[in-house]
């Protein structure tokens, strides 16, 4: 469940930028839309936690985040929500292997090998598996987001723009990798996208103005 109440953030005294209220129930896939620069990325930053609103509350599954101080933002954010952004941030010294358990050993798990193979043998990147980030395309880097986005089996999974470097191949495997493991784990999903090609996929869009 993702909720937020009268959200307001700025980035400057000039650039205030404010959301209409959010409610996504539990299990539910939706679309986030909007024109460039309707606020969609800053929205998925307060949403996961990452940027603090100026005003507004937000609930991830009846768990304020207003409440919760960097700290318990970061443990919270690494055993409850997945994220997969535009721009894919790796450990350049560590293998593929390794980047995608870390967030296994954030949350304070231990690694869960058979869970990390599972996901890289459905996105077909385990050949993949001792390269180094900077050995990768834009797009094998991507689904390696995915993996790592996915491996603590959150409750609840948000993307930016997760589609924008694949082609219509692993588009359309994303789209069913991703709604497959969010429906069997019944994690909620919230994906921002221009990518018309994947719009006919979700019945539930929020449109930003
Ligand atoms: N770090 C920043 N500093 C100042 N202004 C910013 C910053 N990040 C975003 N903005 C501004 O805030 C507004 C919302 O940006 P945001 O990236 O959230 O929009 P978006 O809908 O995700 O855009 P796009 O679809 O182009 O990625 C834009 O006007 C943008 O210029």
């Amino acid at each position: 469940m993702i909720e937020a109440k009268n959200l307001q953030y700025h980035y400057s005294e000039k650039h205030k930028l404010s959301f209409s209220n959010i409610f996504i129930k539990e299990k539910e896939q939706c679309l986030l839309k909007g024109i460039s620069g309707s606020g969609k990325t800053t929205l998925i930053h307060l949403l996961s936690g990452i940027l603090t609103p100026d005003q507004g509350t937000i609930s991830i599954n009846n768990v304020l985040l207003n409440n919760l101080n960097q700290f318990g933002l970061d443990k919270f954010r690494a055993n409850n929500i997945g994220l997969i952004f535009q721009k894919h941030l790796f450990v350049q010294s560590l293998t593929m292997l390794q980047n995608v358990g870390l967030p296994k050993s954030f949350s304070g798990k231990s690694s869960d090998k058979n869970r990390i193979f599972q996901l890289m043998n459905d996105l077909g990147i385990t050949p993949l598996a001792d390269k180094k980030p900077f050995e990768l395309s834009q797009g094998e880097l991507q689904r390696f987001s995915v993996a790592r986005a996915l491996v603590n089996k959150p409750k609840v999974v948000i993307a930016d723009e997760p589609t924008s470097s694949l082609d219509d191949k692993n588009c359309e495997r994303f789209i069913e990798l991703i709604k497959k493991n969010c429906d069997q784990h019944g994690a909620t999903l919230l994906i921002a996208t221009h990518d018309a090609r994947i719009e006919s996929h979700f019945n539930q869009i929020i449109r930003l103005n």
